[in-house]
């Protein structure tokens, strides 16, 4: 038997795909909605795998902190870079690859969720991102 739990969370952010052959090769953004999908190893003494408050506080503190109202761009797009670094404030978060929705998915579910779900008992297998209504990046773990 196997027990899933899931958590969704919505951010704003601007981006561009370096090399994209049409508009999204310019600075723009997007209302992103992301779902964390977690397992865990076993119940705690409530029933849990892991409490909805907990998994908010860690999943969206991470968010706040890191992608919402940011410019999340590849740390090659230099002139990206320039770019923001040039208004005053700005907020930059800097990717090793470009910023499609299933690389920001892929970056979540391996950089991010092993170290704000560490000591939890629970982990993600599955990350979806939605870049629109229509458009998401799903990113599961191999087996
Ligand atoms: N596989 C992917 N394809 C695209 C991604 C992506 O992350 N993964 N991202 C983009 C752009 O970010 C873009 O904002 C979205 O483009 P698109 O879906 O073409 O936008 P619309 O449908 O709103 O375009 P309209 O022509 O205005 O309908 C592109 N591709």
């Amino acid at each position: 038997m196997a027990i899933r739990i899931s958590r969704r969370f919505t951010f704003c952010a601007g981006h561009r795909l370096l090399g994209h052959e049409g508009k999204c090769q310019n600075l723009h953004g997007h209302n992103y909605v992301v779902e964390f999908h977690l397992t865990g190893e076993e119940q705690d003494s409530i029933g849990r795998i892991m409490d909805f408050k907990a998994l908010k506080n860690v999943c969206k503190g991470w968010l706040d902190d890191n992608w919402d109202h940011a410019f999340v761009l590849w740390d090659q797009d230099e002139n990206a870079l320039q770019a923001i670094r040039s208004s005053k404030p700005h907020r930059i978060y800097e990717l090793p690859y470009n910023p499609t929705a299933e690389n920001m998915a892929k970056y979540l579910l391996e950089q991010v969720c092993p170290k704000i779900l560490d000591g939890t008992g629970a982990s993600a297998y599955m990350v979806r991102l939605w870049e629109s209504e229509e458009t998401c990046a799903e990113v599961t773990l191999d087996d």
